[in-house]
């Protein structure tokens, strides 16, 4: 019956049991000092009857010594075995959440831009680790705990029948009306558990966009307004874990009161027994032993129920995030790339709607060839389809019609790991994680040598001011680092393409103005890298629209025209309106240096 219970309110933690599987020798460790540690327990009233009925009656100090002689090693016994039973449980709880935890973040680093469309990164943290945290502490107490009092209810009850039958008849027969109603409870508590951390999870999701923006925050002043807010769902979440609380904390009254109750009920009948005669004393001390491990341990499965059962919501989620598959993977038997590559891109009669917003396509019937080598600007108002071009590209999202191919083949049908390690991407805003310049600049590609990276640096014009920095290429970069201004960190996401060597080249042109001087490194360090590659670049500055080969001129999904500045310029159509009030204005002095 206890097994029963154990199994059907926390269920979802089961399905981490291959989790724990893996460990077999120290979940076997775990079992045996589990056992031994019940067993000895279950062992100590029939000693304490032995020594009522026998060693008090006969007052034999040898017997009394040699009893107490045999206590203590039980003690011992008791002691080793517990203390081994807790360092083999918690040392899996451990194992299993460190394994959990790496396993959740490949998955979710893995998952495809659309899954975060839908989900909230500080929502996904907080699995990683609230989520974790729960789980480690079901399997380090909790779990260990019911198995504990799973093993001493089973045992002691088995002692009470030996005891005496017809007094376990009574307990026994009042059992199901304590188990049933728990059980029900449980699930209850369940429920309610997962409201309360859905409801964290939302608030932390806030906290960390909230946190991150910070600077945004602040210069609109909105402080109050976000802390009001965070306060608000933070208040909802308290409420929620009350709910929560409360019918926990009237499951476990609930189960103490019927537990002592019955026992309390069962107790006055033996009494009446040992006073008639058809009981020794010795005998209903064994038995009330046995019926108070009995129902403690039953107490605190209940409360231990509790803590199952809320580590059951989170395993429930956890496996949920598992069982995530990306939307975009392999293909089951892909096609090698070409070798040596080219570097040519074509899209064709391209659809693409985003799965969070079906009702007007971002792309609509979009066609165009790169040759290799090429250069060529995509210009387009915004909103048009520029960004998802390159998104597109990079295949993370794949089109609902249509095809794109890199050197004649589809992306479909090559490997990921393929298609992306010939693409380069230099986005707009880039990225400074916080870590060291070089491992900054080496990202994706930790084997590169300080050589290479260096080069890579005076290539992209980033090597003089990495050098001014008090620890040079080792001073870390971003949060709790150094701040780079904006010219700088794109000349480092330079550095990175030039690193990576890519045939093809994503160029996202930043909108933010740069200095002159910063300007004049960046296209410097641009120049370097778009030779001999194939570049797409989606263009802000008239000086990369001069220097494109061809321009793509987007609107609305769809090119509306093509050409070179000047043929577009004499069309007087969209470019010749865009290029007089985006690129011209404010670009004098780069269409003079032209
Ligand atoms: N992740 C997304 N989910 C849903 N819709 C999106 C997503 N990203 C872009 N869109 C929509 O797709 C359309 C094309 O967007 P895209 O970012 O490609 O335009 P863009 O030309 O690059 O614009 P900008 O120059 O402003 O960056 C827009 O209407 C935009 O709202």
């Amino acid at each position: 019956m206890k097994a029963e219970k154990t199994r059907r309110s926390p269920q979802p933690l089961l399905r981490l049991m291959p989790y724990v599987l893996r460990y077999k020798a120290m979940v076997a460790a775990a079992g045996l000092f589990l056992t031994l540690a019940a067993i000895t327990t279950l062992i100590l009233p029939l000693a304490v009857r032995r020594m009522i009925d026998h060693g008090f009656a006969a007052s034999d100090t040898t017997f009394i010594n040699s009893y107490f002689g045999m206590l203590l090693g039980l003690a011992c016994l008791l002691a080793v075995s517990s203390a081994m039973r807790y360092y083999y449980v918690i040392t899996i709880g451990e194992r299993v959440v460190a394994d959990l935890r790496g396993e959740v973040f490949a998955r979710v680093t893995s998952l495809s831009p659309s899954f975060f469309d839908v989900n909230q990164s500080g929502e996904i943290v907080s699995r990683l680790t609230a989520d974790t945290t729960q789980i480690k502490s079901a399997f380090g107490s909790a779990a260990s705990q019911a198995l504990r009092n799973t093993i001493l209810c089973l045992g002691a009850m088995v002692m009470m029948i030996l005891t005496s039958p017809k007094l376990s008849l009574l307990v026994l027969g009042a059992i199901p009306l304590i188990v049933f109603p728990l059980v029900g409870f449980g699930r209850s508590v369940r429920r309610r558990a997962r409201a309360a951390q859905d409801t964290l999870a939302a608030t932390s999701a806030f906290a960390s966009e909230t946190i991150s923006a910070n600077r945004t925050v602040q210069s609109f002043g909105a402080e109050a307004a976000a802390t009001a807010r965070y306060t608000s769902t933070v208040e909802d979440a308290y409420d929620a874990a009350r709910v929560a609380i409360r019918s926990r904390a009237f499951l476990t009254g609930f189960a103490i009161l019927m537990v002592f109750g019955s026992i309390v009920g069962v107790l006055w009948y033996g009494a009446q027994s040992v006073l008639a005669g058809t009981l020794t004393a010795g005998t209903l001390g064994q038995f009330v032993l046995y019926s108070v491990i009995a129902a403690s341990s039953l107490g605190q499965l209940s409360e231990v129920w509790g803590d199952l059962s809320q580590a059951g919501g989170a395993a429930e989620r956890l496996t949920e995030l598992l069982r995530e598959v990306p939307a975009i993977r392999d293909p089951e038997s892909p096609l090698p790339l070409p070798a040596p590559a080219r570097g040519e891109v074509s899209f064709d009669a391209v659809e693409f709607m985003y799965p969070t917003r079906t009702n007007a396509p971002a792309l609509h019937g979009l066609s165009f060839h790169v040759r290799a080598g090429e250069t060529v600007a995509i210009v387009g108002p915004s909103g048009a389809g520029k960004s998802t071009v390159l998104s597109l590209l990079m295949r993370f999202y794949d089109p609902q019609a249509g095809s794109i191919r890199l050197d004649g083949i589809d992306l479909r049908q090559a490997r990921l790991a393929d298609l992306r390690s010939r693409l380069a991407i230099v986005p707009q805003d880039v990225t400074i994680f916080a870590a060291s310049i070089h491992d900054n600049i080496a990202f994706g590609q930790p084997d590169a040598s300080r050589e290479a990276v260096r080069q890579a640096a005076i290539a992209a014009q980033a090597d003089e001011f990495i050098s001014r920095l008090e620890r040079g290429y080792d001073t870390m970069a971003g949060e709790r680092g150094v701040t780079l201004s904006g010219g700088q960190r794109q000349r480092i996401a330079i550095a990175r393409a030039i690193l990576k060597n890519a045939p093809v080249l994503l160029l996202d042109e930043a909108t933010s103005a740069l200095d002159a001087e910063s300007e004049t490194l960046v296209q410097k360090a641009l120049d370097g890298l778009m030779r001999d590659r194939t570049t797409i670049v989606i263009a802000h500055r008239l000086a990369t629209i001069l220097k494109a080969d061809r321009i793509l001129v987007m609107d609305n999904g769809m090119i509306v025209e093509e050409g070179t500045h000047q043929q577009l310029v004499s069309q007087g159509g969209l470019y010749a309106s865009l290029a007089r009030l985006q690129f011209e204005a404010g670009q004098t002095a780069s269409i003079a240096a032209q």
